[in-house]
């Protein structure tokens, strides 16, 4: 019997600056729950889904950036929902803001962590691809401080054990990348996690904001497909803040078949199963990478 995985991914709406941490934590709990109920053993939720996109201001006050990061993982704010993983038995993976202190050094990362289904920690990924600029550019309508507030990410793309499946992790713009994907799928990825935060505005090329959702879907079609892999994306959505965020999370098949869809811009659950005999179809025979790969012509891409 080839083995199987009852997959979530619990798109959030917009999260205002205003929203506190135990309002936000209690609607991932009820997504939680509803993935429970529809039979799911692992729910995928979004980048930075403990608070609002703050990378859109450009702040001046330590303090107040700070607030915006998770100083541990778990912390008070988010155990009710690492309690209720272990309670249903339903593990997750959550992208949050880290702030930590490494040889007595600050340092910040946009990272995601993989929660088993008895509620403990098994892996972290620290986002490598920061999109948008480091300086104040007042002329923008919003900024894309990602390159201000986080550091580029220092643990690759690891693939890890989780409940019996390998499963790997990326985070937004790096699903636009093409390298992201080969390197999870080389690492042995069969289900990657992917969270994001994706403004429909392009402020520098607006004659690109109507394809924002095909560009995000074309880039994770394409990786679960040329990877032979599974992909679980997961949307903040809607109206942050006066800005609308794509939405269309969605789980895609190693095929590249987009097999559940969001249809909201709002809190809203999907759900799949994950056959992973799906995955050698297309790893033993179009990318069967021992058979087909050419690395050797592929050198200048790593250069
Ligand atoms: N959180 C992200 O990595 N978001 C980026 C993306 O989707 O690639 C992104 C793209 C366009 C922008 O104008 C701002 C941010």
């Amino acid at each position: 019997m080839s083995r199987k995985l009852n997959l979530a991914v619990g798109q959030l709406g917009p999260i205002q600056r205003a929203d506190s941490r135990a309002s936000i934590v209690n609607r991932l709990m009820e997504m939680m729950r509803e993935a429970k109920s529809r039979g799911a053993e692992f729910i995928v939720f979004p980048e930075a889904a403990l608070t609002s996109f703050f990378p859109r201001w450009y702040i001046t006050d330590e303090a107040e950036l700070d607030s915006y990061y998770e100083a541990e993982m778990p912390n008070p704010s988010v155990q009710p929902l690492f309690d209720l993983a272990a309670e249903l038995g339903v593990g997750f993976y959550i992208g949050y803001a880290e702030l930590a202190v490494e040889n007595g050094r600050k340092r910040r990362f946009n990272t995601s962590i993989l929660v088993d289904g008895r509620g403990k920690v098994v892996g972290k990924y620290r986002k490598i691809h920061l999109p948008g600029h480091a300086d104040h550019e007042p002329d923008r309508p919003f900024q894309n401080l990602e390159k201000r507030y986080f550091e580029n990410g220092d643990l690759g793309f690891p693939v890890y054990e989780l409940d019996g499946n390998k499963v790997g992790m990326c985070i937004c713009n790096d699903r636009r990348w093409p390298e992201t994907w080969r390197v999870l799928g080389l690492n042995g990825a069969e289900l990657v996690c992917l969270g994001y935060n994706t403004p429909m505005l392009e402020p520098r090329t607006p004659q690109h904001s109507h394809l924002t959702s095909f560009h995000h879907l074309l880039s994770v079609q394409a990786g679960a497909y040329q990877n032979g892999m599974w992909v679980a994306a997961a949307a903040k959505a809607g109206v942050e803040e006066g800005w609308l965020l794509v939405a269309h999370s969605c789980i895609v098949a190693p095929t590249g078949e987009i097999v559940a869809l969001t249809n909201t811009i709002d809190d809203e659950v999907i759900t799949a199963t994950c056959d992973f005999a799906r995955n050698r179809e297309i790893r033993d025979h179009i990318f069967n990478f021992e058979k087909h790969r050419q690395p050797h012509n592929y050198k200048i891409i790593a250069e």
